[in-house]
């Protein structure tokens, strides 16, 4: 084999294995849900061998008025500061409809327009500028502010009008929240979230065809010995059902002779007439031969395939019946022929029929009294829930749980609202198989009303305890795979091995109660069979009499509710120890918000800037403090993260991965702080552990309102979690019933939200058919729903156009300006931190390297020079640089390409800049250089310089502190 041929082979080889491997893996589970299934199926020869989109109320239409309907003649607008632009801004404005006739005045500052705005209380308005992209609109409360409009149409001629409008929308939105949330007791806020969780899960369930078809799949397994026991039945009681007839081996008169058909012998053995009797058999449409004269005794010769003797006397006659052999059925057929004519001499208008039918095969009784495809019913009936109950594992998987539990949602709200609907349909499902239990064996069951009644106890009971136990189970394999298929197995083989035991121990009922009692799926089929138990020990005792439950009896049907509220306290259990951090004090389960112990960072910040040290203190000290109005919105102090990393061999230590080291800062009232950094900085991981999402290897979190009734985040993850079958409505729908917003403060809310975010044409979209960027716009939005008093935002503007990303500046901002809340967000959109954050943190390697507003970030780290040099000849770099230290002794060398040197300059050492450029324009000549640039150094070089220090493999242990760009010493001076 030649190489290219080998190479060939090879290539083929490799990518038949990848391909085996990527369909093999993508298939699995499937494969095993199936296979499992079919595997079930095969039991039934093994065992008979042995034996909308439903949406809540639509909006009702509200007339809340017309923008141009708006009174404004009266109305004066007061501006501040008057500038060229904001002069053009109002000269604009003015001219729109609904403020025509108002009279539009600047002032120079805010106290002189406080001043003009009360000397025309009510009717005026201000309007403050500030220095980015918004500003701020102050009404008199109550007078004149165009609250409630929802047509915008009036708007579109003026873009900035709009945007304002949307910007105060969103104002407004928020400040009555707060009022409506107080009112929602714990008690009603928990039953708004089971709803909200019932109605999730009916709509999964009802969107997911997957399960839907696997359920089908499972109940056709069900029924389908029933099925085939019936057809067999029909066939076979058609074929041999027949009736013995006369016709079968007598000739009626008058016919000719035909085999194996004779004439009927009637020996006469009376001593005298028996006509009465022959006249009885003739109607019988038989051809008869008599023997009066004692000729033949019957048994002789093979002429007749039968013969009656009739001895006796007159009226009291006797009969003896004599056959042929060789005729199988006539024996019965002569009794039956006797029968008749006694029937006739006695004047009975009825005659006797034989048949022949088969033993029914389709009721081969187990001795229990069930019958084989019934009994295969109820055993997979124990096994089908597992394909309804396990969603929460999916739920766990996409971090859903994560983020209900940070918006307020309360553990037993979540799990309480998934039985809601996963018990009422597992009872369907219960009565349905009842059904066609009853259908198959009407004629053997016995129903009694008392039957009946504990039958209604048992089956709810039932369906509660094996949709909390597969909770439960669901809760301690969350990680895995989910396994609906092993499960129903399992609990299949468990009945199976359960009816076993009981069956072998001759239904002694300790045992079978026993059995009940430790396997929650056996406990139906165990019920059946204790049924059938007692009705025997009752029929041995009284053959006549119905049998009725005792009390005791009743007791049984208990048990699965005991089993039911066994299972819900483990849960409880559960989820205090290995759930995530608790929001609010759950009314139900009686969960604490868990305290946020600290642990003491064993990491002594080390060659930390004044700026990091400053803002350490100021945590320090703000969690230290008891005056409340002083508390920071957001107190993260000396935060460390560890990961476990992967093994690179199995016989290497596991390496742990620091993503946090001592990370200490707070976000203040109505500040937006934003943190920045390269990827893999530690943003995300930090602001996992602000959320409680990820538990601090050390450190403090303490956040505003946690433990109060408002206490739930406004957050917005990095990935998008959201169900990807619910449309943006339902989402929307869902979250604000699990905040606590009342219906119609809902229906409001994300009326405006929808309508800032233009997101009417999505409304009734499944989320897997919008695009990205409107799928993160549903996410923020989510986050914005409710009176969330801290606001964690991973990124939210990732994959959002423009347009998109101004509204979400402006909903940031106009969530968080006068009001008590703070924001903390991630970004690496440097323009998006500028406009909106009033802070900006920037973290390199799992370390904060500077803090402060962005001018601070400017004057420390964005005065420098930048010199780049690109020589013609390679052989001239090093003389190059040499000439270049000569001349700039400061200067800080940077990346170099082959031909391009790149230096930072201090202030110091470039001015004046007539020099500089007169020193450069001699290496230029002498050093034969292509072309040089002198360039400032921005904000955006900065980071991106900072960015550079985090090497890659730093995380796995220490980082190299050597590799830290050392930052050039800068003067004050400009
Ligand atoms: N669950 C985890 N297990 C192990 N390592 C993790 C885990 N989550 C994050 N890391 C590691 O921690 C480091 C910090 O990750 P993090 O997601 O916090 O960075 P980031 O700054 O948010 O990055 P990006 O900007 O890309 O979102 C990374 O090296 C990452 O690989």
């Amino acid at each position: 084999m030649n190489m290219k041929q080998k190479s060939v082979y090879q290539q083929t080889k490799a990518l038949l294995c990848k391909n085996f491997l990527k369909k093999w893996r993508m298939k699995r589970e499937s494969l095993l849900e199936w296979g499992l299934s079919i595997l079930l199926g095969l039991c039934i020869a093994l065992f008979s061998s042995s034996m909308r989109n439903v949406q809540f109320p639509g909006m009702a239409p509200q007339n809340l008025g017309r923008v141009d309907k708006f009174n404004s003649s009266s109305l004066m607008v007061v501006y501040t500061p008057i500038s060229n632009l904001t002069q053009q801004i109002m000269n604009k404005t003015a001219l729109a409809p609904l403020l025509k006739g108002t009279s539009v005045i600047g002032a120079p500052n805010k106290t002189h327009m406080d001043e003009i705005l009360l000397e025309n209380l009510p009717y005026a308005m201000g309007i403050i500028f500030n220095e980015t992209f918004s500003y701020k609109l102050i009404f008199f409360q109550g007078y004149n502010s165009p609250l409630w409009k929802e047509d915008f149409s009036d708007f579109e001629q003026v873009e900035m009008i709009r945007d304002s409008e949307s910007l105060n929308e969103m104002e407004l939105a928020h400040s009555s929240f707060s009022e409506m949330q107080t009112a929602v007791s714990d008690m009603g806020l928990w039953r708004m979230q089971v709803f909200a969780m019932a109605r999730l899960r009916f709509l999964k369930l009802k969107r997911q065809t997957k399960v839907l078809l696997t359920l089908l799949l499972v109940f056709g397994i069900a029924i389908f010995p029933l099925i085939v026991e019936n057809i067999m039945y029909a066939m076979l009681n058609e074929k041999i059902d027949w009736e013995f007839k006369n016709e079968l081996y007598f000739l009626s008169p008058g016919q000719l002779p035909q085999e194996p058909r004779t004439s009927l012998l009637i020996i006469n053995n009376t001593e005298s007439n028996i006509e009465d009797f022959i006249k009885s058999l003739k109607h019988q449409n038989i051809l008869l031969e008599v023997d009066d004269f004692e000729n033949r005794n019957g048994t002789d010769g093979l002429s007749y395939n039968g013969a009656i003797i009739v001895s006796g006397k007159q009226k009291d006659y006797r009969f003896s019946v004599v056959c042929n052999t060789k005729r199988l059925h006539c024996f019965p057929i002569l009794m039956n022929i006797i029968s008749n004519g006694l029937l006739q001499m006695f004047n009975h208008t009825q005659h006797i029929r034989i048949e022949s039918s088969p033993f029914p095969l389709s009721h081969i009784g187990l001795w229990t009294g069930l019958p084989d495809g019934s009994f295969f019913l109820f055993l997979v009936l124990c096994s089908i829930s597992p394909y309804i109950t396990m969603g929460s594992i999916s739920d766990y998987k996409k971090n859903a749980k994560s983020q209900l539990w940070i918006s307020g949602l309360y553990t037993s709200a979540y799990w309480c609202g998934q039985a809601l609907v996963d018990v009422s349909f597992f009872i369907l499902i219960l009565l349905l198989m009842y059904l066609i239990f009853y259908i198959e064996n009407m004629q053997y069951l016995l129903i009694t009303s008392q039957i009946v009644f504990a039958l209604v106890i048992v089956t709810p009971g039932y369906a509660a305890s094996l949709v909390f136990f597969i909770y439960m189970i669901s809760f301690i394999f969350r990680k895995r795979r989910k396994n609906s298929g092993l499960w129903s197995f399992y609990f299949f083989f468990a009945s199976t091995i359960m009816f076993s035991i009981t069956l072998i121990n001759h239904f002694d009922l300790s045992i079978l109660i026993t059995t009940m009692v430790l396997v929650p799926s056996y406990t139906l089929l165990g019920f059946k069979t204790f049924l059938e138990v007692r009705d025997q020990e009752h029929y041995r005792e009284f053959p006549e009499a119905n049998f009725e439950l005792s009390a005791t009896d009743f007791l049984v049907c208990f048990i699965p509710y005991f089993q039911t509220l066994l299972f819900v306290f483990v849960l409880r259990c559960m989820e205090l120890k290995c759930g995530k951090k608790r929001m609010r004090k759950d009314p139900v389960f009686r969960i604490s918000p868990q305290s946020r112990d600290a642990k003491p960072n064993p990491e002594e910040p080390i060659d930390e800037d004044e700026d990091i040290q400053t803002e350490r203190i100021r945590t320090a000290t703000a969690l230290t403090t008891s005056i409340l109005d002083e508390k920071p919105v957001i107190i993260a102090s000396c935060l460390h993260k560890e990961y476990a990393g992967q093994k690179k061999s199995c016989f290497s230590k596991r390496k742990k991965k620091i993503a946090a080291r001592n990370i200490s800062f707070c976000v203040q009232e109505g500040e937006i702080l934003g943190l920045l950094g390269p990827n893999g900085a530690g943003k995300s991981s930090s602001i996992r552990m602000i959320s409680g999402i990820t538990k601090p290897t050390a450190g403090e979190v303490e956040l505003k309102g946690c433990s109060s009734v408002l206490g739930h985040l406004g957050y917005c993850p990095q990935e998008n979690v959201l169900w990807p079958m619910l449309t943006l409505r339902e989402h929307l729908e869902v979250y604000a019933a699990v905040k606590g917003l009342r219906k119609a403060d809902a229906r409001l809310a994300i009326a405006r939200l929808v309508s800032a975010f233009k997101l009417h044409e999505q409304l009734n979209v499944p989320v897997q058919k919008l695009t990205a960027g409107i799928t993160r716009k549903l996410c923020f939005v989510l986050s914005l729903l409710g009176n969330s008093p801290v606001l964690l935002l991973d990124e939210p503007s990732t994959g959002i156009d423009p347009t998109g990303q101004q509204q979400m500046w402006q909903a940031i901002q106009a969530v968080v300006k006068n009001t008590e809340r703070g924001v903390l967000l991630t970004t690496h959109n440097l323009a998006e931190a500028e406009a909106l954050c009033d802070r900006v943190a920037i973290m390199v390697s799992g370390r904060l390297r500077c803090i402060g507003s962005i001018q601070h970030l400017k004057n420390k780290l964005g005065k420098d020079y930048i010199l780049e040099l690109k020589v013609k000849e390679t052989s001239q770099v090093t003389l190059v640089h040499t000439e270049i230290l000569k001349l700039f002794p400061q200067a800080a060398g940077q990346e170099r390409y082959s031909s391009l040197l790149t230096y930072k300059l201090p202030v110091a050492d470039v001015y004046p800049l007539s020099q500089t450029f007169h020193k450069l324009e001699a290496v230029k000549h002498n050093f034969n250089l292509e072309e040089y640039s002198l360039s400032q150094c921005t904000l955006e070089k900065v980071f991106l310089e900072l960015s550079k220090e985090q090497e890659v493999g730093n995380f796995d242990e220490e980082i190299d502190t050597t590799m830290r760009w050392k930052l050039l010493p800068h003067s004050d001076e400009p």
